[in-house]
């Protein structure tokens, strides 16, 4: 089985590409969905959370919009937050692995947003970089609700830079494109990727 890691700065496109990867066919680990469900109601990461940043969860679970003020701009805090969520994200991870391996799927994609920054591109076998423009990374990312361009600036400053991620990736999805010429490229290089990997399904 082929493990893709499939990573990208904020706004350049990662989810979409990742649904992409889904609707093909292939298995896909959601890091962000998984942080969802732990911070919905009675989820896993919201007692911890509440101990950390008290007044940051309520009966609906963590609120976003609490916590970012609570952790965006400040080192030491984003740190504790990380150390609560990303153990609870790779056992997760570990779960997906072990079930899709037993299916024998040729190809899964691990959807990670912080690949690189947490050090899980070193247990996959190849990555994958979703990349455009600074501008148009910018644009989309700004025309979000609930962004300003201070939060964006914050949250970019805590990602490994683009043209670093592209020099150590793999391959590099285009996301400057069309969504139909983006999802062609995805097309080929699952393509590519499963006729890389001959063992039988
Ligand atoms: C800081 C939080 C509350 C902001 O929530 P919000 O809903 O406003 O933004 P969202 O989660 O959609 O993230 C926006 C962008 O920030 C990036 N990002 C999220 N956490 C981090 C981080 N710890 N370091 C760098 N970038 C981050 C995301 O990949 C995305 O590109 C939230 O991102 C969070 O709880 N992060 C810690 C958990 C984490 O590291 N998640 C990343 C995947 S495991
Ligand atoms: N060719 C393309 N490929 C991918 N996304 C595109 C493309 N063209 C336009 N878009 C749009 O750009 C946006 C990308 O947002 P998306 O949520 O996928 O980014 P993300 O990298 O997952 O963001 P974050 O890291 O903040 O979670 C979507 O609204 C998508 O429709």
């Amino acid at each position: 089985m082929i493990m893709l890691g499939l990573t990208g700065g904020i706004g350049m496109g990662k989810s979409t590409v990742a649904d992409m990867f889904a609707r093909q066919g292939v298995p896909v680990f959601d890091a962000d969905k998984v942080v969802q469900q732990l911070y919905g109601p009675g989820g896993g990461a919201v007692p911890e959370i509440e101990r950390a940043f008290p007044g940051t969860t309520g009966p609906s679970g963590v609120s976003r919009e609490r916590l970012s003020r609570a952790v965006i701009g400040n080192q030491d805090a984003m740190q504790r937050l990380e150390m609560i969520v990303h153990p609870m994200v790779q056992q997760h991870r570990q779960q997906f692995l072990e079930q899709n391996d037993r299916q024998r799927h040729r190809l899964v994609v691990l959807d990670i947003p912080l690949l690189f920054e947490t050090g899980a591109h070193e247990h996959v076998d190849a990555i994958a970089v979703v990349s455009c423009s600074p501008d148009v990374q910018r644009s989309r990312v700004l025309a979000r609700t609930n962004m300003e361009p201070e939060k964006f600036e914050a949250i970019r400053a805590r990602q490994v830079p683009d043209a670093e991620k592209r020099a150590k990736a793999n391959y590099v999805i285009d996301t400057g494109l069309s969504l139909q010429e983006t999802e062609a490229r995805v097309a080929g290089l699952i393509q590519q990727l499963v006729q890389q990997n001959q063992t039988p399904m």
